[in-house]
């Protein structure tokens, strides 16, 4: 019974995805896609930098505009997701870090945290689908969000401190706005990566589902929960809840930038981010 009603489902949505989507053509950029639904008002941003949707300078400029566009069409919800079949995002291009421009690599994070900012304060209610792996920088995305949908056998986490670096406390303020403070601090420190299975048991993500459709659906049930809200009301009271995490970055936006800068350029994390991609490609062969 449930499946059908499932499938029920599958078939409005793929019928959906046919007949109302139309393209935010200003918003697509080379890396992402905006595509929004004229039925609900509900806009898809899908990230299309493959294989693994590295974060790179480039990536991120696309995903601010976006986010731009989307709260300028008034959108009744964003739904952020992954072009891939297996990785939501694999975070930060680690290419960006290592031997870097010294340049690029301050506007590297400074978009970082624009896009951040523009997320996690976003007046349009936001949610992720977690189609894949979600590592590091890919969580910080979906935890930013106001709700997460997650595929089942894949892993997300702020894995930092495995890779020997300090998260930012930005990164680790979005973890504590989504789970309770004990399993934040024990998971933060150990870097740990949550299967789908212990993310939902924890809380880190809101719900498991079998597809990326299916994904959506929940994203745009959840956004339904708000139509008996006043949208003013309900955006007013989410940025006094995220107001402090957010003022406590935008003041020290510059120092964050140098503290980065200063972090990376260090030739032992210079180093170990070398080890670290050279593994992963080693990997890959
Ligand atoms: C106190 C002061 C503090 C100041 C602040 C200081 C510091 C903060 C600094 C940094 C914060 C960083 C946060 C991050 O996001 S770091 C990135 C962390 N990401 C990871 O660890 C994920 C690594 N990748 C993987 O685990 C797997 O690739 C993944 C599970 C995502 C996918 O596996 P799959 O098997 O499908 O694909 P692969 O074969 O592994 O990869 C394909 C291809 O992509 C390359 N690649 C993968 N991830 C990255 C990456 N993050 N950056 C760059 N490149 C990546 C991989 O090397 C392969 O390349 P190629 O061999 O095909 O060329």
């Amino acid at each position: 019974m449930q499946s059908a009603l499932i499938n029920g489902k599958k078939l409005c949505c793929s019928m959906l995805l046919k007949n109302c989507f139309r393209p935010l053509s200003a918003a697509s950029g080379k890396l992402t896609n905006v595509e929004i639904n004229d039925k609900t008002g509900v806009a898809v941003l899908t990230m299309n930098r493959l294989p693994v949707n590295g974060l790179n300078l480039d990536l991120l400029r696309d995903l601010l505009q976006s986010i731009q566009e989307i709260e300028k069409n008034k959108c009744r919800g964003l739904i952020l997701t992954s072009a891939s079949n297996t990785i939501f995002s694999a975070g930060l291009d680690i290419t960006e870090m290592y031997k870097p421009d010294q340049e690029r690599l301050k506007q590297f994070w400074n978009a970082l945290q624009d896009v951040w900012l523009a997320l996690y304060g976003s007046a349009v209610p936001t949610a992720a689908a977690i189609n894949g792996h979600s590592p590091a920088g890919g969580c910080l995305l979906a935890s930013s969000c106001e709700y997460r949908v997650m595929l089942p056998k894949y892993t997300i986490g702020l894995n930092e401190t495995q890779l020997g670096i300090v998260a930012p406390k930005w990164f680790m303020s979005t973890f504590r706005n989504v789970l309770p403070r004990r399993i934040a601090e024990q998971a933060l420190v150990q870097g740990k990566m949550f299967t789908s299975d212990e993310a939902l048991k924890v809380g880190l993500v809101d719900e498991l589902v079998a597809s990326k459709e299916e994904a959506l659906i929940k994203c745009e049930k959840f956004f339904a929960s708000f139509s008996k809200t006043d949208p003013i009301a309900r955006y007013l009271t989410k940025k006094q809840l995220r107001y402090n995490d957010m003022k406590e970055l935008q003041d020290e936006k510059v120092q964050d930038v140098e503290n980065f800068v200063s972090f990376v350029n260090q030739p032992t994390v210079q180093k170990s981010l070398g080890f670290y991609l050279e593994s992963l490609k080693k990997k890959a062969k």
